[in-house]
């Protein structure tokens, strides 16, 4: 079996999403890239997460197609490929997607996240962007492998650094994540998830409050992120 210390971290990350609360059903995937083998570890399609299991992790190249694994890969496999073909070598190894209710009902919005406070910019350097929803015939083309294109071809248009904003909304889908690894995916979905609530309610609030001030927002993210970075243990 291939990448079998691989399979039990991604099937671990998985299992982290139902009980993070950010995924119910078979909803979501995480998937972890081996960049010596360049090939990727993924959930399977629509396995309920109570019948997961390492052995059933299915193991894929990065044209999204099946190396290894007896179930179909997760039905967003070309979008995770995609991600893992343009940023691999920027780092990004783990890729995450979700239907966490409040991140997916800014999607729905077509809205991009704004960075109202703190909590946000220690973990997003500026707003979350929202990208454009496929057309009819980008869906009918390839539906995953565009999503896949227009998250990053969005991001290169929108000059927005996937190192410094690890996660995207898409519209009228939902969330995308990343990061090093599938459990950095994670965390960044459960942040985005809980980013989402705040600005949420931020609004509810205080309907035109506006973003966090530069300034502020520059010290929580550089204090955790980048050279100079100073927060926790060193
Ligand atoms: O959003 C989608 C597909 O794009 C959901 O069905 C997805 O979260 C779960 O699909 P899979 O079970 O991984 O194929």
């Amino acid at each position: 079996m291939l990448l079998k210390e691989l399979r039990e971290k991604v099937y671990e990350a998985n299992m982290q999403l139902p009980r993070l609360g950010l995924v119910i059903f078979t909803w979501g995937n995480a998937s972890e890239l081996d960049p010596e083998t360049g090939l990727f570890v993924i959930k399977p399609s629509g396995v309920a997460y109570d019948e997961l299991t390492p052995e059933k992790m299915v193991v894929c190249d990065l044209d999204g197609r099946r190396v290894e694994g007896d179930l179909n890969p997760s039905s967003d496999t070309d979008t995770h490929a995609w991600i893992y073909r343009a940023w691999a070598d920027r780092g990004i190894k783990g890729v995450v997607h979700t239907h966490s209710s409040v991140a997916t009902a800014w999607a729905q919005a077509g809205r991009d996240l704004p960075a109202y406070g703190t909590t946000h910019a220690d973990y997003f350097y500026g707003p979350v962007p929202c990208m454009r929803g496929l057309t009819k015939e980008e869906i009918e083309e390839a539906y995953e492998l565009n999503t896949g294109k227009v998250i990053v071809s969005g991001f290169e248009e929108r000059d927005v650094d996937p190192i410094a904003v690890p996660a995207v909304l898409v519209r009228n889908h939902g969330p995308f994540s990343w990061g090093k690894d599938a459990n950095e995916a994670v965390y960044h979905a459960a942040v985005l998830e809980e980013c989402a609530k705040m600005a949420r309610d931020t609004e509810l609030l205080s309907p035109h409050c506006g973003p966090a001030p530069q300034y502020l927002q520059d010290k929580h993210y550089l204090r955790k992120h980048g050279p100079n970075a100073t927060y926790g243990q060193r």
